[in-house]
């Protein structure tokens, strides 16, 4: 028997990264029991069969996606599934009362055309996805406080749309010229075996994909045209590097005002993400590294001006499977449930 007085919680998508990073994080949340964990090819399995590892913390098994079964257990549900799949579930379980956090691209776009004509797949939930809000807690706070359905941030955007918003909100750059030049670790394509992402093939190698064609381009460019108050239109290209864990978006853009020197920038960054305890502006001339925010809900941002080309470089680097997507969406949690809202998120690293 769990304890009674904590909410009970399901993960579907357990088996998946994002599936075991929720584990890892809500098995040590006061406030949480999981009591659910589904999967599809993994359904009936021990789910230490899948993570040998965890046998001395996790004892329950792998279970069909059965949403009667969900509702009927579960206050808050955790949707850890590829793109496409969330939408037909997240209706049902709203309606049925329940919490749902989506990890897939499912409920991160307020126009469904846009995620039609990116993702392929054409929407029937237009009264749920309007309940839905875009789960960056920087931005969005009091709108995740009150929404049953959230749709969490992609990795790549989450360390983007950090990097960028305070020069938007504000109007310190001429938007059209942001380019963000971002690189990612494997565990950002999930555990699924993938050619690309073989040992012997991403080894040694760095090597952009997606090139101005990469789905994450739309979700950073709704956010980016909600801070500017008009359409904006960024660069974005993606690559894959050598490593487990964690991204870094570099973001160039062409400066307003070419007198701003970068300690200003530095002033201004630390005042808009004064209450936000995740994100860290770093001091003058230091620039972020991913081994610093892996195993953390944290976002570095280094900041630094070329006078020569009047534009600013700004540096972002977090976790991809925390910060990036299963800590976030506990952070959401956090703030639906009016609990702290850094309740189960690590805050230091393991570096070095
Ligand atoms: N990895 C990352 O860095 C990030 C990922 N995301 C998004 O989060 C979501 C989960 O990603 P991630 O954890 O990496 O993915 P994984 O590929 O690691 O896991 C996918 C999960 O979905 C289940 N699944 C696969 N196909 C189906 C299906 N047809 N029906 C039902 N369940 C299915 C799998 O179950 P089984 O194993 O039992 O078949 C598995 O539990 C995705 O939408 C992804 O885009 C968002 C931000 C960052
Ligand atoms: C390295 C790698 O493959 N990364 C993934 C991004 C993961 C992610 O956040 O994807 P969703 O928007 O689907 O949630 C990619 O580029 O497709």
């Amino acid at each position: 028997m769990g304890n009674p007085k904590r909410v009970p919680v399901g993960i579907v998508g357990a088996s998946g990264y994002g599936g075991v990073q929720l584990i890892r994080l809500l098995m040590e949340h006061p406030e949480v029991e999981i009591v659910y964990l589904g999967g599809d090819s993994s359904a009936g399995k021990p789910y230490t069969d899948l993570y040998p590892h965890l046998f001395h913390k996790v004892s329950l098994n792998v279970e069909p996606i059965d949403i009667d079964v969900i509702a009927s257990r579960c206050e808050v549900v955790f949707l850890g599934l590829p793109n496409g799949i969330a939408c037909d579930l997240a209706p049902i379980l709203v309606e049925k009362g329940c919490k749902v956090l989506d990890l897939s691209a499912d409920y991160r776009f307020k126009d469904l055309e846009t995620y039609t004509t990116w993702y392929k797949k054409d929407r029937t939930d237009q009264k749920t996805a309007q309940k839905a809000v875009y789960g960056l807690p920087e931005l969005y706070r009091e709108e995740i406080k009150a929404s049953p359905l959230i749709g969490c941030p992609g990795c790549y955007p989450t360390a983007s749309i950090l990097a960028l918003s305070p020069l938007l909100k504000q109007g310190l750059i001429v938007p059209e010229t942001a380019i963000i030049d971002a690189k990612s670790g494997t565990s950002g394509g999930g555990r699924q075996a993938k050619v690309n992402m073989l040992l012997a093939e991403a080894d040694n190698s760095l090597g952009a994909y997606g090139v101005a064609k990469h789905r994450h381009t739309p979700e950073i460019e709704q956010i980016c045209s909600d801070l500017a108050g008009h359409e904006v239109r960024v660069q974005f290209t993606p690559h894959l590097i050598p490593m487990v864990r964690g991204i870094l978006a570099t973001v160039y853009a062409t400066l307003r005002d070419p007198g701003l020197v970068r300690e200003d920038l530095i002033t201004i960054y630390g005042a808009f993400y004064r209450s936000s305890s995740f994100v860290k502006i770093l001091p003058t001339g230091v620039y972020p590294q991913t081994k610093w925010a892996c195993g953390t809900n944290l976002c570095y941002i280094g900041i630094e001006v070329d006078p020569r080309t009047d534009r600013i470089i700004v540096m972002s680097a977090i976790d991809n499977l925390i910060k990036g997507q299963a800590g976030q969406a506990v952070q959401c949690l956090n703030l639906m449930m009016g609990w702290d809202e850094a309740l189960g998120l690590p805050q230091m690293s393991f570096y070095p």
